[in-house]
């Protein structure tokens, strides 16, 4: 994501630990004391400006969210849409996806969204793409049995790769879509990626996952 510096962001975070914690550390296994109500907790991972889990926090009041994103420059752009209309149901976290483990404890989250992520092309940055198998990894401990994943990309290449990194490593799909926007689904919050990609005639991909339990009917 292309960004100004703001060297005022992190002062700006600093001043809001209501909406991001200065110590997310601290709130592993606690993260249901920072909502208002006590409900499933769904994380995005590279929010970017956070038009997407935003406008999710906005439209299912009965969820909670937070956004991780990486960018100081950018997740400030996130703080702001929240100081703006201050919803309950949503926190924030500057930091990595890498660093799941230290944030969440087991099970603490019911579903992952990954929207537009870097795709990361060459061979030798396989690791870095947040559905390499060493991701996967993280998200299953701290997704219950069940747990889902909800993965969208204009990136064919990236797209055929998680399908098979996601397979391989046992999550089952409940749902693809080749040409998301061409379908029938009619729940789809866009980001800013997926509009300035589609308005270039991108296609778009969308996947849904989850992680099979053998006690339940699906
Ligand atoms: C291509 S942008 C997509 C932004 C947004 N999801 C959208 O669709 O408009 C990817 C974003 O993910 C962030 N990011 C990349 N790797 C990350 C990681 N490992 N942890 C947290 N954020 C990450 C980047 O800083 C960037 O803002």
């Amino acid at each position: 994501m292309r960004l100004r510096n703001k060297p005022w962001a992190p002062d700006k975070l600093a001043s809001y630990p209501q909406y991001i914690s200065n110590n997310p550390q601290e709130l592993k296994g606690k993260w249901q004391t920072r909502f208002e109500k006590k409900q499933d907790i769904f994380i995005e991972i590279g929010s970017g400006k956070g038009q997407f889990i935003v406008g999710m926090a906005e439209k299912y009041p009965d969820f909670n969210f937070i956004a991780i994103e990486l960018q100081t420059s950018v997740i400030v752009s996130i703080l702001e849409k929240q100081i703006d209309k201050k919803l309950p149901n949503l926190q924030l976290i500057n930091g990595h996806g890498g660093d799941l483990l230290d944030f969440f404890a087991p099970g603490e989250i019911s579903r992952i969204y990954l929207n537009f992520s870097d795709p990361w092309p060459k061979t030798r940055h396989t690791k870095r793409r947040l559905t390499s198998p060493d991701f996967l990894e993280l998200y299953r401990n701290i997704l219950p049995d069940d747990g889902e994943i909800h993965f969208k990309t204009d990136n064919m290449g990236l797209f055929e790769y998680s399908l098979a990194s996601l397979s391989q490593f046992g999550y089952v799909f409940r749902q693809v879509w080749l040409d998301l926007h061409q379908s029938n689904f009619t729940d789809n919050i866009e980001t800013e990626y997926e509009q300035k990609f589609s308005a270039k005639g991108q296609t778009i991909y969308r996947l849904e996952a989850y992680w099979p339990n053998n006690k339940t009917q699906h």
